[in-house]
């Protein structure tokens, strides 16, 4: 496909300065605890760690950087390559994203990238934001989140990028775009993607309030398809994707396209404009001030 082989063009550019990964050990492989075959071997990188069942077809991705998977750089660049070489792998039709870190799915983007860095840096890591949700959104993979924890902002849209959503039924893991109670806008793509999974007018209020929606409403407004206990999640995910696997393929793929290519396809028309707004409205000084204070009351509220 045109698109794909576009996105993994533009990824396969953004990803050649592999200095960028400081103290990355990608595609290293170890045995999985109690595992024996290639199966149940693991592999991954420092902040994404794979878990592949050949069995089966499907590869169980944790993100862990503690404390709370704030997206940062390093982070975002190993959960595309990780994604890539499963995608690249024909052993693999489904992967199901959860969180290694305690109580945190994903605390959506790392705000000390973006606070008191300079415009070239926060170009760099719009790009590796802008690329991950081009690559989970189009992924030819059946993507499953099991969200065992809060899931703000960013990290609220890749779960969105999934094919489906099942949240731990826990008042304290919220989930949506909170983004104008830090002072700042989601930008289009982030908008599209809760359009396309909400509906406008919840949209519009929501995106307004910064809405953060607890297990139960998230449910009622369709942010996500299935609550469950805690302890129910990996299986309630495992079961979910089974469903999708039991259909063909390349019906599903193809039609996973039509329906989100045009949304894709907004943001590959734009993206260095994108980036240029995001860079230009970042590096502001009142939404520098807004950020700072933000990440200070996060500091403070500790303990
Ligand atoms: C055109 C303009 C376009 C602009 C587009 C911008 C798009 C933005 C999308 C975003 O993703 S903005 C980020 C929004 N994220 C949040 O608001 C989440 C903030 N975090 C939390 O609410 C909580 O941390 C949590 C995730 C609910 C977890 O709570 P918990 O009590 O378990 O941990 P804390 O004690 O709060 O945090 C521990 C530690 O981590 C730091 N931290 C938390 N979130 C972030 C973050 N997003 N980036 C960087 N650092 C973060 C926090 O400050 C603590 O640090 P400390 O040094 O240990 O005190």
């Amino acid at each position: 496909m045109a698109l794909a082989s576009g996105v993994r063009f533009a990824a396969r550019a953004l990803l050649r300065p592999w200095a960028l990964l400081r103290g990355t050990t990608l595609g290293r492989t170890e045995p999985a605890a109690g595992g024996g075959g290639d199966g149940a071997r693991r592999f991954g990188s420092q902040r994404v760690l794979v878990e592949p069942d050949a069995a089966s077809g499907v590869a169980v991705m944790k993100l862990r950087n503690p404390p709370v998977n704030a997206l940062s750089l390093e982070l975002l660049t190993e959960l595309v390559i990780s994604l890539e070489k499963l995608e690249n792998d024909k052993t693999f039709r489904g992967v199901i994203l959860t969180s290694d870190c305690p109580r945190v799915f994903c605390a959506g983007l790392d705000l000390t990238e973006i606070c008191g860095r300079n415009p070239a840096h926060c170009a760099e890591y719009w790009k590796a934001m802008q690329e991950l949700w081009l690559r989970t959104y189009l992924s030819s993979l059946v993507l499953v989140a099991a969200i065992n924890g809060a899931c703000p902002a960013g990290g609220c849209i890749i779960a969105l990028s999934c094919d489906c959503r099942v949240l731990a039924d826990n008042p304290k893991y919220r989930i949506g775009l909170n983004e104008t109670l830090l002072g700042i806008i989601a930008p289009f793509w982030l908008k599209d993607t809760y359009v396309n999974t909400i509906g406008h007018r919840a949209s519009e209020q929501a995106l307004q309030l910064g809405s953060l929606f607890p297990p139960a409403e998230a449910l009622q407004v369709g942010l996500v398809d299935q609550v469950v206990p805690e302890d129910q999640v990996q299986s309630t995910a495992l079961s979910e994707m089974a469903r999708w696997l039991a259909v063909p393929d390349h019906a599903r793929q193809l039609t996973k396209n039509m329906m989100r290519k045009a949304t894709a396809d907004r943001l590959l028309r734009q993206r260095d404009a994108d980036t240029q707004n995001f860079v230009s409205f970042v590096c502001r000084d009142s939404i520098q001030k807004s950020l700072q204070a933000y990440l200070e009351k996060l500091r403070q509220r500790k303990g």
